[in-house]
Protein backbone atom coordinates (compact mmCIF):
# COMPACT_ATOMS: atom_id res chain seq x y z
CA UNK A 1 0.00 0.00 0.00
CA UNK A 2 2.91 2.34 0.83
CA UNK A 3 4.77 1.41 -1.92
CA UNK A 4 1.99 2.37 -4.02
CA UNK A 5 1.21 5.69 -2.53
CA UNK A 6 4.84 6.52 -3.06
CA UNK A 7 4.78 5.61 -6.58
CA UNK A 8 1.24 7.59 -6.85
CA UNK A 9 3.43 10.75 -5.52
CA UNK A 10 6.23 10.27 -8.19
CA UNK A 11 3.73 10.23 -11.00
CA UNK A 12 1.88 13.10 -9.25
CA UNK A 13 5.33 14.92 -9.19
CA UNK A 14 6.70 13.95 -12.35
CA UNK A 15 3.30 14.90 -13.99
CA UNK A 16 4.25 18.58 -12.22
CA UNK A 17 7.80 18.56 -13.76
CA UNK A 18 5.94 17.88 -17.52
CA UNK A 19 3.61 20.84 -16.57
CA UNK A 20 6.22 23.38 -16.27
CA UNK A 21 9.16 21.83 -18.68
CA UNK A 22 6.12 22.65 -21.23
CA UNK A 23 5.63 25.91 -19.72
CA UNK A 24 8.73 26.68 -20.43
CA UNK A 25 9.49 27.39 -16.19
CA UNK A 26 12.05 24.47 -15.89
CA UNK A 27 14.70 23.03 -18.07
CA UNK A 28 14.05 20.09 -20.13
CA UNK A 29 16.89 17.95 -19.00
CA UNK A 30 15.45 15.82 -16.56
CA UNK A 31 16.35 16.70 -12.57
CA UNK A 32 18.63 14.11 -10.64
CA UNK A 33 17.14 15.92 -7.54
CA UNK A 34 13.46 14.27 -7.10
CA UNK A 35 11.99 17.56 -5.43
CA UNK A 36 13.97 20.05 -7.71
CA UNK A 37 11.27 22.25 -9.75
CA UNK A 38 13.26 24.79 -10.76
CA UNK A 39 16.99 24.48 -11.89
CA UNK A 40 17.86 28.62 -11.44
CA UNK A 41 15.43 31.11 -9.68
CA UNK A 42 17.17 34.06 -11.32
CA UNK A 43 17.37 32.56 -14.63
CA UNK A 44 20.92 33.28 -15.20
CA UNK A 45 20.68 36.45 -13.33
CA UNK A 46 23.15 35.27 -10.85
CA UNK A 47 26.58 33.96 -10.90
CA UNK A 48 25.43 30.73 -9.16
CA UNK A 49 22.06 28.81 -10.17
CA UNK A 50 19.69 29.51 -7.30
CA UNK A 51 17.97 26.30 -7.31
CA UNK A 52 14.32 25.79 -5.93
CA UNK A 53 13.47 22.75 -4.50
CA UNK A 54 9.54 20.80 -2.49
CA UNK A 55 9.38 18.22 -0.73
CA UNK A 56 6.46 19.92 1.34
CA UNK A 57 3.37 20.21 -0.73
CA UNK A 58 1.67 20.70 -4.11
CA UNK A 59 1.60 24.61 -3.71
CA UNK A 60 2.50 26.99 -6.62
CA UNK A 61 5.59 24.56 -8.67
CA UNK A 62 8.12 27.80 -8.30
CA UNK A 63 7.37 31.15 -6.70
CA UNK A 64 7.49 32.82 -10.18
CA UNK A 65 4.59 35.77 -8.55
CA UNK A 66 7.86 38.37 -9.23
CA UNK A 67 10.39 39.36 -11.12
CA UNK A 68 14.05 38.72 -10.56
CA UNK A 69 16.14 41.06 -10.54
CA UNK A 70 19.80 41.52 -9.37
CA UNK A 71 19.74 45.81 -8.55
CA UNK A 72 17.56 48.18 -6.83
CA UNK A 73 15.06 49.74 -9.00
CA UNK A 74 14.02 53.47 -7.60
CA UNK A 75 10.67 54.15 -7.41
CA UNK A 76 9.15 57.35 -9.73
CA UNK A 77 8.81 59.79 -7.02
CA UNK A 78 11.51 58.62 -5.25
CA UNK A 79 14.68 60.78 -5.44
CA UNK A 80 17.85 58.91 -4.96
CA UNK A 81 20.81 61.80 -3.61
CA UNK A 82 23.38 63.17 -5.32
CA UNK A 83 26.57 61.20 -5.76
CA UNK A 84 28.67 64.17 -7.00
CA UNK A 85 30.53 64.37 -3.48
CA UNK A 86 31.02 60.80 -3.29
CA UNK A 87 33.46 59.11 -4.53
CA UNK A 88 37.95 58.50 -4.88
CA UNK A 89 40.33 58.91 -7.24
CA UNK A 90 42.32 55.82 -6.42
CA UNK A 91 43.25 53.93 -9.04
CA UNK A 92 43.53 50.15 -10.00
CA UNK A 93 43.87 48.55 -6.33
CA UNK A 94 45.46 51.37 -4.29
CA UNK A 95 42.66 51.90 -2.55
CA UNK A 96 44.52 50.02 0.84
CA UNK A 97 47.30 52.72 0.47
CA UNK A 98 45.52 55.65 -0.54
CA UNK A 99 44.57 58.48 2.40
CA UNK A 100 42.09 59.85 0.46
CA UNK A 101 39.71 56.55 -0.48
CA UNK A 102 36.44 56.06 0.34
CA UNK A 103 37.03 53.38 2.76
CA UNK A 104 38.93 55.86 5.44
CA UNK A 105 35.52 57.53 5.46
CA UNK A 106 35.11 54.31 7.61
CA UNK A 107 36.58 54.56 11.11
CA UNK A 108 38.18 51.48 10.94
CA UNK A 109 38.81 49.51 7.75
CA UNK A 110 35.66 47.01 7.77
CA UNK A 111 36.65 44.01 6.14
CA UNK A 112 39.67 41.28 7.28
CA UNK A 113 40.93 39.07 4.06
CA UNK A 114 40.66 35.50 4.54
CA UNK A 115 41.57 33.04 1.62
CA UNK A 116 39.60 34.43 -0.80
CA UNK A 117 36.74 35.62 0.92
CA UNK A 118 36.70 39.22 2.28
CA UNK A 119 34.73 39.45 5.75
CA UNK A 120 32.98 42.14 7.37
CA UNK A 121 34.65 42.04 10.78
CA UNK A 122 31.73 42.99 12.76
CA UNK A 123 27.82 44.40 12.62
CA UNK A 124 28.46 48.62 11.84
CA UNK A 125 26.30 51.23 12.14
CA UNK A 126 27.43 52.02 8.45
CA UNK A 127 30.03 50.74 5.79
CA UNK A 128 31.16 53.06 3.40
CA UNK A 129 32.43 51.42 0.21
CA UNK A 130 33.82 52.37 -2.61
CA UNK A 131 31.07 52.89 -6.02
CA UNK A 132 30.17 53.61 -9.37
CA UNK A 133 31.91 56.93 -9.17
CA UNK A 134 35.35 56.00 -7.91
CA UNK A 135 38.82 55.57 -9.69
CA UNK A 136 39.09 52.02 -8.99
CA UNK A 137 38.75 49.10 -10.42
CA UNK A 138 35.81 46.38 -9.24
CA UNK A 139 38.42 44.18 -7.43
CA UNK A 140 39.42 46.81 -5.29
CA UNK A 141 39.05 45.43 -1.77
CA UNK A 142 36.39 48.07 -0.88
CA UNK A 143 33.72 46.52 -2.87
CA UNK A 144 32.70 43.69 -0.88
CA UNK A 145 29.26 43.81 -0.56
CA UNK A 146 28.96 44.57 -4.68
CA UNK A 147 30.34 41.12 -5.54
CA UNK A 148 27.48 39.36 -5.93
CA UNK A 149 26.47 35.87 -4.87
CA UNK A 150 29.35 34.13 -3.57
CA UNK A 151 27.77 30.90 -2.24
CA UNK A 152 25.37 27.83 -3.49
CA UNK A 153 21.94 29.15 -1.74
CA UNK A 154 18.56 27.08 -2.41
CA UNK A 155 15.10 28.26 -2.28
CA UNK A 156 13.08 25.49 -0.67
CA UNK A 157 9.82 24.87 0.92
CA UNK A 158 8.95 24.75 4.68
CA UNK A 159 5.97 22.93 6.60
CA UNK A 160 5.26 25.90 8.33
CA UNK A 161 7.33 28.95 7.08
CA UNK A 162 6.62 28.55 3.24
CA UNK A 163 9.36 29.30 0.70
CA UNK A 164 12.53 29.72 2.95
CA UNK A 165 16.52 29.67 1.87
CA UNK A 166 19.27 27.28 3.07
CA UNK A 167 22.80 27.63 1.63
CA UNK A 168 24.50 24.27 0.18
CA UNK A 169 28.08 25.44 1.01
CA UNK A 170 29.75 26.15 4.23
CA UNK A 171 29.60 29.90 4.45
CA UNK A 172 31.90 31.33 7.19
CA UNK A 173 31.08 34.07 9.72
CA UNK A 174 31.42 37.92 8.50
CA UNK A 175 31.14 36.46 4.53
CA UNK A 176 28.81 37.94 2.14
CA UNK A 177 25.49 36.35 1.60
CA UNK A 178 23.55 38.57 -0.39
CA UNK A 179 22.02 41.99 -0.73
CA UNK A 180 18.32 42.90 -0.62
CA UNK A 181 17.17 43.71 -3.84
CA UNK A 182 14.03 45.54 -4.87
CA UNK A 183 12.24 48.44 -5.01
CA UNK A 184 13.16 51.59 -3.45
CA UNK A 185 9.79 53.02 -2.50
CA UNK A 186 8.91 55.80 0.38
CA UNK A 187 7.18 53.88 3.31
CA UNK A 188 4.72 56.42 3.25
CA UNK A 189 3.47 54.97 -0.28
CA UNK A 190 3.07 51.53 1.36
CA UNK A 191 1.31 52.41 4.75
CA UNK A 192 -1.75 50.86 2.67
CA UNK A 193 -0.45 47.99 1.31
CA UNK A 194 -2.47 44.83 1.84
CA UNK A 195 0.10 42.87 3.34
CA UNK A 196 3.91 43.56 4.20
CA UNK A 197 5.31 40.33 4.03
CA UNK A 198 8.12 41.33 1.44
CA UNK A 199 8.53 45.13 2.68
CA UNK A 200 11.80 45.79 4.34
CA UNK A 201 12.38 48.84 6.02
CA UNK A 202 15.67 51.15 5.85
CA UNK A 203 16.38 51.83 9.63
CA UNK A 204 20.08 53.51 8.82
CA UNK A 205 19.17 56.02 10.43
CA UNK A 206 17.06 54.56 13.22
CA UNK A 207 19.84 52.83 14.34
CA UNK A 208 22.46 55.57 14.23
CA UNK A 209 19.89 57.94 16.48
CA UNK A 210 18.79 54.83 18.61
CA UNK A 211 15.52 55.99 17.59
CA UNK A 212 12.12 53.35 18.80
CA UNK A 213 14.67 51.12 20.50
CA UNK A 214 17.12 50.43 18.05
CA UNK A 215 20.41 50.34 19.37
CA UNK A 216 23.42 51.27 17.89
CA UNK A 217 25.82 48.34 16.82
CA UNK A 218 29.37 49.83 18.10
CA UNK A 219 28.31 52.33 21.01
CA UNK A 220 31.43 53.48 21.78
CA UNK A 221 32.80 53.76 18.71
CA UNK A 222 32.43 58.06 17.42
CA UNK A 223 30.17 58.03 14.28
CA UNK A 224 32.39 57.94 11.22
CA UNK A 225 29.86 59.33 8.94
CA UNK A 226 29.05 62.15 11.23
CA UNK A 227 30.72 64.66 9.34
CA UNK A 228 28.92 63.56 6.45
CA UNK A 229 25.36 63.21 7.77
CA UNK A 230 26.35 66.62 9.21
CA UNK A 231 25.73 68.04 5.37
CA UNK A 232 22.17 68.25 6.18
CA UNK A 233 21.36 68.94 10.00
CA UNK A 234 20.27 66.45 12.26
CA UNK A 235 16.32 67.82 11.98
CA UNK A 236 16.60 68.02 8.18
CA UNK A 237 17.19 64.42 8.02
CA UNK A 238 15.20 63.63 10.76
CA UNK A 239 12.28 65.30 8.44
CA UNK A 240 13.20 63.36 5.61
CA UNK A 241 10.49 60.13 4.14
CA UNK A 242 11.21 57.27 5.10
CA UNK A 243 12.28 54.76 2.56
CA UNK A 244 12.24 50.68 1.96
CA UNK A 245 12.76 47.84 -0.20
CA UNK A 246 9.18 46.30 -1.80
CA UNK A 247 10.98 43.05 -2.81
CA UNK A 248 7.21 42.01 -3.42
CA UNK A 249 6.78 42.10 -7.17
CA UNK A 250 10.89 42.45 -8.22
CA UNK A 251 13.35 40.89 -5.77
CA UNK A 252 16.40 38.62 -5.62
CA UNK A 253 16.33 35.46 -3.41
CA UNK A 254 16.86 37.67 -0.19
CA UNK A 255 12.91 37.98 -0.45
CA UNK A 256 12.43 34.35 0.63
CA UNK A 257 15.17 34.39 3.69
CA UNK A 258 12.93 34.23 6.64
CA UNK A 259 13.13 35.33 10.03
CA UNK A 260 14.45 33.96 13.09
CA UNK A 261 14.44 35.09 17.15
CA UNK A 262 18.38 34.36 17.11
CA UNK A 263 19.40 34.31 13.10
CA UNK A 264 22.67 33.23 11.62
CA UNK A 265 22.65 36.38 9.40
CA UNK A 266 22.48 40.04 10.00
CA UNK A 267 21.78 43.29 8.10
CA UNK A 268 24.68 45.79 7.65
CA UNK A 269 23.75 48.95 6.24
CA UNK A 270 26.11 49.95 3.09
CA UNK A 271 26.44 53.64 1.36
CA UNK A 272 28.83 53.29 -1.88
CA UNK A 273 27.24 56.52 -4.26
CA UNK A 274 25.74 58.75 -1.67
CA UNK A 275 25.83 59.73 1.76
CA UNK A 276 21.72 59.39 2.39
CA UNK A 277 21.77 57.34 5.29
CA UNK A 278 17.78 57.19 4.52
CA UNK A 279 18.82 55.20 1.36
CA UNK A 280 21.35 53.33 1.98
CA UNK A 281 21.55 49.51 0.68
CA UNK A 282 20.99 46.37 3.14
CA UNK A 283 23.06 43.70 2.91
CA UNK A 284 23.28 40.29 4.81
CA UNK A 285 26.04 38.91 5.87
CA UNK A 286 26.80 35.78 7.89
CA UNK A 287 26.49 36.38 12.26
CA UNK A 288 28.13 32.96 12.63
CA UNK A 289 29.75 29.86 10.61
CA UNK A 290 26.80 28.27 8.70
CA UNK A 291 26.87 24.70 7.95
CA UNK A 292 25.83 23.46 4.42
CA UNK A 293 21.58 22.38 4.71
CA UNK A 294 21.40 25.52 6.91
CA UNK A 295 18.55 27.60 6.66
CA UNK A 296 19.40 31.32 6.36
CA UNK A 297 17.67 33.68 8.51
CA UNK A 298 17.62 36.77 9.72
CA UNK A 299 16.05 39.01 12.66
CA UNK A 300 13.35 41.45 10.84
CA UNK A 301 13.28 43.46 13.63
CA UNK A 302 9.81 44.33 14.04
CA UNK A 303 8.46 45.64 17.47
CA UNK A 304 5.68 43.91 19.07
CA UNK A 305 2.40 45.51 18.28
CA UNK A 306 3.83 47.87 15.61
CA UNK A 307 1.77 46.66 12.68
CA UNK A 308 -1.40 47.75 12.31
CA UNK A 309 -4.48 46.96 9.47
CA UNK A 310 -6.29 49.20 7.11
CA UNK A 311 -8.71 49.78 10.39
CA UNK A 312 -5.38 50.78 12.59
CA UNK A 313 -5.88 47.53 14.27
CA UNK A 314 -2.63 45.81 15.86
CA UNK A 315 -1.71 42.68 13.66
CA UNK A 316 0.10 39.87 15.10
CA UNK A 317 2.07 36.99 12.95
CA UNK A 318 2.85 33.96 15.33
CA UNK A 319 7.16 32.94 14.99
CA UNK A 320 8.11 29.42 13.87
CA UNK A 321 11.85 30.04 14.02
CA UNK A 322 11.99 27.20 16.36
CA UNK A 323 14.36 28.68 18.34
CA UNK A 324 14.89 28.20 22.45
CA UNK A 325 14.86 31.92 22.31
CA UNK A 326 11.64 32.59 20.37
CA UNK A 327 10.00 35.90 20.87
CA UNK A 328 6.42 33.64 20.07
CA UNK A 329 5.61 36.64 17.52
CA UNK A 330 7.50 38.06 14.10
CA UNK A 331 4.65 41.08 14.90
C1 LIG B 1 10.15 38.01 3.27
S1 LIG B 1 8.96 36.74 3.34
C2 LIG B 1 9.97 35.32 3.55
C3 LIG B 1 9.63 34.25 2.54
C4 LIG B 1 8.30 33.60 2.75
N1 LIG B 1 8.42 32.54 3.73
C5 LIG B 1 7.71 33.07 1.45
O1 LIG B 1 7.15 31.98 1.43
O2 LIG B 1 7.80 33.75 0.42
C6 LIG B 1 8.31 37.06 4.95
C7 LIG B 1 7.12 36.22 5.33
O3 LIG B 1 7.51 34.85 5.56
C8 LIG B 1 6.85 34.34 6.71
N2 LIG B 1 7.84 34.12 7.77
C9 LIG B 1 9.11 34.53 7.77
N3 LIG B 1 9.74 34.15 8.89
C10 LIG B 1 8.83 33.50 9.63
C11 LIG B 1 8.86 32.90 10.92
N4 LIG B 1 9.94 32.87 11.66
N5 LIG B 1 7.72 32.34 11.37
C12 LIG B 1 6.59 32.35 10.64
N6 LIG B 1 6.50 32.90 9.41
C13 LIG B 1 7.61 33.47 8.92
C14 LIG B 1 5.84 35.38 7.14
O4 LIG B 1 4.64 35.15 6.46
C15 LIG B 1 6.49 36.66 6.64
O5 LIG B 1 5.56 37.70 6.46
Amino acid sequence: MSELKGCDNLIKKLRRVAINVAEGQISRAPSIHPFLICRDLSYGLEAIPIPVTNEIDDSPITPIDFTYITSIQVAKNVKVPSSDDYGCQCKGNSCRINKTCCFRLNNMYPYVRRGNCSRLVGARDIVFECGPRCGCGPDCGSRVSQKGLQYQLEVYRTSNKGWAVRTRNFIPIGALVCEVVGVLKRTEDLENASHNDYIIEIDCWETIKEIGGRKKRLPDEPLPAKIFLGQKDDETTKNEPEFCIDCSSFGNVARFINHSCDPNLFVQCVLNSHYGVKQARLVLFAGRNIRPKQELTYDYGYRLDSVVDADGKIKQLPCYCGEATCRKRLY
